[in-house]
């Protein structure tokens, strides 16, 4: 049972750091979501160091509660998000667009959906050559991938018998993480349409969404804690747990303005901001690890003198080591938006629709970790587009030199041709699935058939009407090759031209495979992290406590 009051077995405000109070610590992270919440619990676990980690927001039990647990409400949130916003753009028909970051401990892992899968094998076979490095390649780089997760197959005496999600013996071996990964105890009706519907537009069933092989239909896994069904987060699952060991001390609401260096450009700690007080220091006598994810670790390199000389010297920003591409080259997935039918089935929101339904599910919930509330929503047959491999680039800047300003963000989302042309053959081919829904009543209500039937017009319906964000940005901070001037971090995440500075998280991907981006965020810091505790001297103990070769 989840009393709010603990975190990790201790009283809210045990490993808290005392605000506006300069400290020292071997390792400084700034952000405790996804990626710095895992590079956060492997050092404490490997190493004997001491470890700060400093993040904007706080802990989403506390703030959001059930909101945030309960798998149906979890993309609820208040106060958990920066409220960012893209820049709009004729891709995007001018529409003003929220483009979410989380925003809390846990990261854009207690803000997001949940949904885990891992991408292609083809892909980071090109993420080891594109940046040097073969530990990136998919044999190699699954080692991370299983570190992080606990499978559980779905249990099928309390999911639906037409509602059976296919899963790999790979995946059942997959036990040893502290990340649970899990089929919802609940199915949405119209899902067991699935099968026929994708068979019919000449899909065919895929093992998982987590061996390397996404082309086919399945059940989506997702990450949530079969103990009461909540959600599953890079804070339950890495940070709280490590907070016992005494060693990891939170600075929460706590924002970091600037990276500091001394004069042979080592960092050598963060300044903080906490409104109301004066601004203090945290000191590293290691590392700084930079891990605010795509949006915001650009945002504070050039906050730190880092980054293009022209953008930094029109704001009066002097330049520590002058790295052009830091925040260029973003790779992004965007939904496009999708098909909409009536359909006899109940649908995720008329199933909860009174306030009787709303009762029950609760009870069920609560009482035998049934029903509606465990699943979000989502699980195959809901007729969405996203393109997963996207060729458009965007990118992201700033335009103040304060950081509660928002960074300026261009997605570009369908600006070459062939986004374009796959956007336009997605709704084609969705369209020959959407044929086969038995439960679908007549014809469509968006958008209407004339629109279907034109190329031209269905890319403008697109761009006006469907295209929005899944908030999967990567790569503003791109890793590259030694010495490769258009990159910002080398294989082990370090930034060029500096010291002692990484950035671990999805801005420093090398590539980013397709599919969504938690998994891979966690296989990343997983990878990185074993170059952090290296590199720091702990190589014995790692392999003692971890077992890495
Ligand atoms: C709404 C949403 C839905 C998504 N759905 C899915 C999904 O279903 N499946 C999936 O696989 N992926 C999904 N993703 C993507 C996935 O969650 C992210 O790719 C992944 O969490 C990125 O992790 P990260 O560590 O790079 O960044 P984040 O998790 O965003 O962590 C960055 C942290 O740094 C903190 N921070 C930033 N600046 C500062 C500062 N100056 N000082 C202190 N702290 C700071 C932030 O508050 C944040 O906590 C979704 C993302 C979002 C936002």
């Amino acid at each position: 049972q989840w009393f709010p009051q603990f975190i990790g077995g201790h009283l809210t405000g045990t490993s808290f750091g005392i605000p506006g109070r300069n400290a020292t610590y071997d390792y400084v992270i700034i952000g405790g979501r996804t990626a710095g919440s895992v590079v956060a619990a492997r050092l404490v676990e490997g190493t004997n160091a001491t470890v700060a980690v400093v993040e904007a927001g706080t802990f989403y039990e506390l703030s959001n509660g059930n909101l945030s647990q309960v798998p149906y409400y979890s993309q609820q949130y208040s106060g958990l998000d920066w409220q960012s916003h893209i820049e709009s753009g004729m891709f995007t028909g001018n529409r003003p667009l929220h483009y979410a970051q989380g925003k809390n401990l846990g990261g854009s892992s207690g803000r997001n959906p949940m949904l885990y899968n891992r991408g292609t094998k083809g892909p980071y076979d090109l993420w080891a050559e594109e940046v040097g490095d073969n530990s990136y390649r998919w044999d190699n780089f699954f080692l991370f991938f299983e570190k992080s997760i606990n499978f559980t197959p779905p249990d099928m005496t309390l999911r639906a018998a037409n509602a059976s999600a296919n899963y790999s013996t790979q995946a059942q071996q997959e036990k040893s993480g502290p990340l649970h990964v899990h089929y919802p105890n609940y199915a949405q009706p119209i899902s067991s349409y699935g099968p026929e519907a994708y068979a019919g537009a000449g899909f065919s069933p895929v093992q998982d969404f987590i061996s390397g092989d996404l082309n086919g239909y399945n059940y989506f896994a997702f990450a949530i804690d079969l103990d009461g069904n909540t959600r599953s987060s890079a804070e339950t699952a890495f940070f709280s747990p490590a907070m016992s060991s005494g060693r990891l001390t939170v600075y929460q609401s706590s924002t970091v303005r600037k990276i500091l260096f001394d004069r042979n450009k080592r960092a050598i700690g963060v300044e903080i901001d906490l409104p109301g007080l004066q601004p203090y220091d945290l000191n590293a006598t290691k590392e700084v690890i930079l891990s605010a994810g795509a949006l915001r670790s650009p945002q504070l390199l050039m906050l730190s003198e880092i980054g293009l000389n022209a953008t930094m010297s029109q704001l009066g920003i002097p330049t520590v080591s002058a790295l052009d591409f830091v925040g260029q080259n973003m790779h992004d997935s965007c939904a496009i938006g999708g098909i909409s039918f009536q359909m006899t089935t109940p649908s995720q929101t008329s199933i909860l629709s009174t306030e009787e339904d709303r009762i029950k599910a609760d009870e069920q919930f609560r009482v035998s970790g049934t029903g509606p509330l465990t699943n979000i929503g989502a699980d195959f047959a809901s007729v969405n587009v996203i393109l997963v491999a996207t060729t458009s680039r965007g990118h992201v800047t700033i335009n103040s030199t304060n950081v509660f300003d928002q960074p300026v963000i261009k997605t570009n989302w369908l600006s070459t041709i062939a986004d374009q042309e796959v956007a336009v053959d997605a709704y084609r081919r969705v369209l020959s699935t959407v044929e086969n829904i038995e439960a679908r009543v007549g014809d469509y209500t968006a958008p209407n058939s004339t629109i279907l039937s034109d190329n031209t017009l269905l890319l403008q319906y697109i761009q006006d009407e469907g295209v929005g964000p899944i908030h999967h940005a990567s790569i503003t901070c791109r890793m590259g090759r030694e010495g490769d001037a258009t990159a910002v971090v080398d294989p082990k995440g370090r930034v060029s031209g500096v010291q002692r500075l990484r950035v671990i998280d999805s801005s420093s991907f090398g590539f980013t495979p397709p599919g969504h981006t938690q998994a891979a965020t966690y296989g990343h810091t997983e990878k990185l992290v074993t170059d952090v505790i290296r590199d720091g001297g702990y190589a014995d103990r790692w392999n003692e406590t971890v077992g890495m070769g």
